[in-house]
């Protein structure tokens, strides 16, 4: 699954190969992680979102290809079958998976890729490729915060917003399977909090798969 590719995270200093890593955030319906990670796709470089294939339909303001590809319940099952989803899951009654070949195909272009999944999907993910998953739970500030938000964003109707937040107490419990839990109070705290994850994550050792060649070299041009 990861790649190794030829990569200058910050643009300078030594070309150091490097794996891509895959970025997960998680939270109830109504946190902020669709808001931290529209931040994060602006703000950073070499990274690239997984677009998830959902039966949900669109909600509006929602663009096909960039949100989710929507389909039907149909080509969710061939796609399934053809095993062509690396994990997919079932969510508020919709079907939602993370298609393989995109995430194949960004990780050896020597991105990393965030994630939008829920904790089904980070458990997926944490079985298939443990080494290359950083996960993250954002939580709410509060439950009465929760709700004025899934309000605010006017999409859902009351229906599916009392659906959401009975759904919040069951995402919430598996908060501490999580490598990395952020409460968000204030949106560009909780946007600096995760660049700061990822920049660390991305120094990891074993990650920076062509420190030892550089190691060497340095080490061969000191004087004798
Ligand atoms: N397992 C899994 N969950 C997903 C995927 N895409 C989205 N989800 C989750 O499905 C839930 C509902 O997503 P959505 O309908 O967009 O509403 P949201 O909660 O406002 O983001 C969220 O918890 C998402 O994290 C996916 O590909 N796999
Ligand atoms: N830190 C924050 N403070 C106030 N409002 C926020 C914050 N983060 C997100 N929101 C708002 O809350 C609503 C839900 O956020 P969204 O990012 O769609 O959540 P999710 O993707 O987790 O369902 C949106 O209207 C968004 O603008």
């Amino acid at each position: 699954m990861s790649s190794e590719v030829a990569a200058r995270p910050e643009g300078k200093g030594a070309d150091i190969q490097r794996r891509g890593l895959m970025l997960v955030l998680s939270s109830p319906s109504g946190a902020g992680k669709t808001s931290i990670s529209r931040r994060l796709l602006q703000d950073e470089g070499r990274l690239a979102m997984s677009v998830s294939v959902t039966t949900r339909p669109p909600r509006p303001g929602e663009v096909d290809g960039r949100d989710y590809h929507f389909i039907d319940l149909t080509r969710f099952e061939a796609m399934v079958k053809a095993d062509e989803l690396l994990e997919h899951a079932r969510v508020f009654g919709n079907c939602y998976g993370t298609p393989r070949a995109a995430v194949e195909a960004a990780l050896s272009a020597g991105n990393d890729i965030l994630f939008d999944v829920d904790w089904q999907g980070t458990q997926q993910l944490n079985e298939k490729v443990p080494q290359d998953v950083v996960s993250v739970f954002i939580l709410p500030p509060s439950q009465e915060e929760l709700e004025r938000r899934l309000r605010s964003r006017a999409q859902d109707s009351e229906e599916v917003v009392i659906g959401r937040m009975r759904k919040a107490a069951d995402e919430i419990s598996h908060w501490s399977e999580y490598d990395y839990v952020i409460v968000n109070e204030d949106l560009e705290r909780s946007v600096a909090d995760v660049r700061a994850i990822l920049r660390s994550e991305r120094l990891k050792r074993e990650r920076q798969t062509g420190i030892g060649d550089f190691v060497r070299r340095i080490v061969a041009s000191a004087p004798e």
